[in-house]
C-alpha cells in the first residue's frame, strides 16, 4: 500500500470494552463500518494478551486488505511486527518513534498523538506519517478555516446499532465538509488547466476554469505539454471531436503529465470504443444507482483512478468509497458542453487538491458546479437555456467569493451520500 495515498477521512479507533462494544463481535463490527466507508482502521486494545491481540489483528487484517483499507495497530507495535499491517499509533507515552521506525521500516505507516505545538513539531520533524490530535470540539463561535484530514472516531461506529450506516453518514459529513478547503486551494493557487478538448466547447470550457477560479489553457499541441506539465496544474484530455492525429498528441500529453506527477481528467465522452468508462453512455444509462455504484468502484479498482459517472444521479469512486451526489439541474442537460466544462471543473480541483484526496477533490468539483446550475436555474434573468449559460458562470464564480470569504451556506444545499457497494 503506497502509504502516500492513504485516505485519513474516516478514521475508525477500535475499543473491545463490553461498555462500549456491548455482546457484538469486533470483527463484525469492523467489516460493517468499512463495508460503509470507513478509510483507515486502528486496532486499538489494551487489555488482551499478546497472543489474543495477535489473532484479533490477523482477523480484522483480512477483513481491512479485502475492501482495500489500512490496518494500524495502537501502542503494540511487535503486534503490528508480527501481523504485517500497514502501521501503527503511538502516544507520547509508548515506544519512541525513532524505534518504531527502526523496527517497522520506512514504508509502514506511523502516527503519532500531538497534544501541544511542541509535540506536533516534534513529531513531524522525526518524520510522523500523520498526527493524532487529540479530542476535537466544535465550538458555535470558531468556524476553522481549515479542515481536517479526517475524523478518528471510537464509539460512534464501534457502539453503533448500524455499523454500516453510520459509517455511511460520517463519510458523506467529511467529505461535504471538506469541499470549502477544496475550493479554497482553487482560488489560492489558481491552477493551471491545460484542455485538450473537443472544438465545441473551447470558449466555454475557458469561462468554466476562470470561473471556477482555475487558470485555462486550451493548447493541443503536445509538443507543449511537458513544459506545461511542470507548472502544477492539470491535464484534461477530452474525446470529444478526436481526431488519429490528435490521439497521438493526447498519448503524448498524458505521458508528460505522468512524468511530472500532475493529474490528468480523461473524458471519453460519447466516444464508440469499447471502453465502459464512458460520460456518453453513462448519461443515457439504463442501469440502476447500486449497479453503476459498483460499475465506478470496479473501473476504480482497475484503474486506479477515481471515476465519475454523471447523470441525474452523481456517481464517484476512489475504489474503496463510493458517493453519490444528487445537485444539479435539467438545464445542464439542455446545453451542450456541460459535461465537458465539468472535466474541466474537476482538473482545478484536483490540481488545486494534489497529493491530497482525489476523492474530495472530485466531489468538490461535482458540488460547486451542480449547486451553481441550480441556484441559476431559478434567477429571474434565466428563461431557458441559453440565459442559463451567463447565469451558470456568475453563480460558479459567486460560489467561489462566497467560499473565500467564509461563508459556506451555500453547502447546506449539498446532496451527498456515501454508498455501499457489495464487495466482487
Ligand atoms: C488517531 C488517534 N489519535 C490519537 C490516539 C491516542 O493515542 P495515545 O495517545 O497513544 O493514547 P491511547 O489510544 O493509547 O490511549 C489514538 N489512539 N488514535
Ligand atoms: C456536441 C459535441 N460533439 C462532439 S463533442 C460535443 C460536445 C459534447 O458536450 P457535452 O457532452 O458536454 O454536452
Amino acid at each position: 500500500m503506497d502509504k502516500s495515498k492513504v485516505d485519513y477521512s474516516v478514521y475508525l479507533v477500535t475499543d473491545s470494552t463490553p461498555a462500549i462494544l456491548g455482546t457484538k463481535d469486533l470483527v463484525r463490527v469492523v467489516e460493517a463500518a468499512v463495508r460503509g466507508g470507513v478509510s483507515i482502521v486502528q486496532y486499538r486494545d489494551k487489555h488482551s494478551d499478546r497472543q489474543t491481540a495477535v489473532q484479533t489483528a490477523r482477523k480484522l487484517l483480512e477483513v481491512t486488505r479485502r475492501f482495500g483499507v489500512p490496518l494500524l495497530v495502537n501502542d503494540r507495535v511487535d503486534v503490528a511486527v508480527e501481523v504485517g499491517c500497514e502501521g501503527v499509533h503511538i502516544g507520547q507515552d509508548d515506544m519512541a518513534y525513532e524505534e518504531a521506525r527502526k523496527l517497522l521500516g520506512p514504508d509502514k505507516i506511523i502516527g503519532v498523538t500531538a497534544s501541544s505545538v511542541d509535540e506536533a513539531l516534534a513529531a513531524c520533524k522525526a518524520g510522523a506519517d500523520y498526527l493524532g490530535l487529540g479530542t476535537v470540539y466544535a465550538t458555535p463561535t470558531a468556524a476553522p478555516q481549515k479542515s481536517l484530514d479526517g475524523i478518528a472516531v471510537v464509539s460512534a461506529l464501534v457502539a453503533a446499532d448500524d455499523p454500516a450506516a453510520a459509517a455511511r453518514d460520517l463519510l458523506a459529513k467529511v467529505v461535504t465538509g471538506r469541499v470549502p478547503d477544496v475550493l479554497r486551494a482553487v482560488a489560492e493557487t489558481t491552477p493551471l488547466s491545460h484542455n485538450m478538448t473537443n472544438l465545441v466547447v473551447q470558449n466555454f470550457a475557458a469561462n468554466v476554469a476562470l470561473a471556477v477560479g482555475a487558470s485555462p489553457i486550451m493548447a493541443n499541441y503536445a509538443e507543449e505539454a511537458a513544459d506545461l506539465a511542470k507548472l502544477g496544474g492539470a491535464l484534461v484530455i477530452n474525446m470529444g471531436t478526436v481526431t488519429p492525429d490528435g490521439l497521438k498528441n493526447h498519448i503524448q500529453a498524458i505521458q508528460a503529465y505522468n512524468a511530472a506527477g500532475g493529474p490528468v481528467v480523461l473524458d471519453p465522452v460519447g466516444n464508440t470504443s469499447s471502453s465502459i468508462v464512458q460520460r456518453g453512455v453513462d448519461s443515457s444509462s439504463t442501469l440502476s444507482i447500486p449497479q453503476r455504484a459498483a460499475l465506478a468502484k470496479s473501473v476504480s479498482r482497475s484503474t486506479g483512478a477515481v471515476v465519475v459517472l454523471t447523470g441525474k444521479t452523481d456517481i464517484v469512486s476512489d475504489g474503496v468509497r463510493t458517493l453519490r451526489i444528487d445537485n444539479g439541474h435539467e438545464y445542464l442537460g439542455r446545453v451542450t458542453g456541460t459535461g465537458c466544462t465539468l472535466g474541466t471543473t474537476l482538473s482545478a480541483m484536483v490540481a488545486a487538491f494534489r497529493g491530497k484526496s482525489p476523492l474530495v477533490a472530485a466531489v468538490a468539483g461535482l458540488v460547486m458546479y451542480e449547486i451553481a446550475a441550480e441556484r441559476a436555474s431559478v434567477r429571474d434573468d434565466v428563461r431557458g437555456p441559453g440565459t442559463f449559460v451567463p447565469a451558470f458562470l456568475d453563480e460558479l464564480s459567486a460560489l467561489r467569493e462566497e467560499t473565500v470569504r467564509g461563508d459556506v451556506k451555500w453547502l447546506a444545499g449539498a446532496k451527498v451520500e456515501a454508498v455501499e457497494v457489495e464487495e466482487e
